[in-house]
């Protein structure tokens, strides 16, 4: 099957981590990505690792079968009416990871009716680690299908309904943040008894990364795994109530749901 020509619209934060997750997965090849950016001189050093760079985002539409469109939500509508004239519904498929925006939106800022499938990755896609939703109102099972596919290959992906997208922004993408903050947090803690940062934060990270693979591969419920550390009158116990009397689970719990309503209303806020 000829190998199909993927376009990243908008290539910032997230678009480059898709761009470099397909590359190391080895599904792709740099020449078989074009990366657009407002300031190309911005990809110069992509152009260099041999992926096709321009700012000239109607061209680069019409030379790919793939779609990505990754800008923000506020930058959206622009870039719809710049490359309106050059989408051909029976040719190509979008994949937007843009949040807050569904596909009915999409369609109507467009005026017609394309195969849209929404993906909501995590900046760990980079380095194929990413937890991906996906979702779509208006594509076929089979592109649904592909896009999954795509995903799987630079970390783990599941379909979920398009209402669930902005919860899923805020626990797996913006989560990435939340679990970063928590693990710096964490290294402060040890530099103040005793580490020096850096051997505090490389602790926390590793410590931070087997919890996580204590759930993900004993398929263990979090309360199993936790009445494993907290010993009777214990210190575990202590410091955990001690956290806990400060709004630790709260605070996480608020966050998230702030984040899931803000996911909700940029792009309708514009
Ligand atoms: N950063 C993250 O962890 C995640 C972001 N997202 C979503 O991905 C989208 C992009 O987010 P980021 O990558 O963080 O933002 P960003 O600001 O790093 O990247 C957006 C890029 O689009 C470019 N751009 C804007 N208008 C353009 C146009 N008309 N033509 C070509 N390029 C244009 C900008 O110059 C910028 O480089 C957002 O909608 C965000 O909600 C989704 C999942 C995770
Ligand atoms: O903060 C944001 O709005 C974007 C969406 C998910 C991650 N970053």
């Amino acid at each position: 099957m000829k190998t199909k020509r993927v376009t990243i619209l908008g290539s910032g934060n997230i678009g480059l981590s898709l761009a470099k997750g397909l590359v190391k997965a080895g599904i792709y090849q740099p020449d078989n990505i074009t990366l657009t950016r407002r300031n190309v001189k911005a990809l110069q050093s992509y152009a260099n690792d041999g992926y096709n760079i321009t700012n000239d985002n109607a061209a680069a539409v019409a030379n790919s079968d793939i779609v990505v469109i990754a800008v923000l939500p506020q930058q959206l509508n622009g870039l719809l009416d710049n490359i309106k004239l050059s989408l051909k519904a029976s040719e190509h498929l979008i994949i937007s990871v843009v949040s807050g925006v569904s596909c009915a939106d999409i369609c109507s800022h467009l005026g017609f009716d394309v195969q849209i499938v929404r993906a909501m990755p995590n900046t760990a896609i980079a380095i194929g680690h990413s937890m991906t939703c996906i979702a779509s109102g208006n594509a076929s099972n089979e592109n649904v299908t592909l896009v999954k596919s795509l995903f799987d290959t630079v970390g783990v992906s599941i379909v979920i309904n398009e209402e669930l997208m902005t919860s899923a922004t805020a626990l797996c993408a913006c989560g990435i943040a939340f679990f970063l903050r928590s693990i710096r947090a964490a290294s402060q803690g040890g530099t103040e008894i005793g580490f020096h940062a850096h051997d505090a934060l490389k602790m926390a990270a590793q410590t931070a990364k087997g919890a996580a693979n204590l759930l993900l591969q004993l398929a263990s419920h979090p309360e199993q795994e936790i009445d494993k550390v907290t010993s009777p009158k214990g210190c575990t116990i202590a410091g955990l109530n001690e956290m806990e009397h400060n709004g630790f689970s709260s605070a996480l719990i608020k966050g998230i749901k702030t984040s899931a309503e803000k996911a909700g209303a940029l792009y309708k806020s514009e």
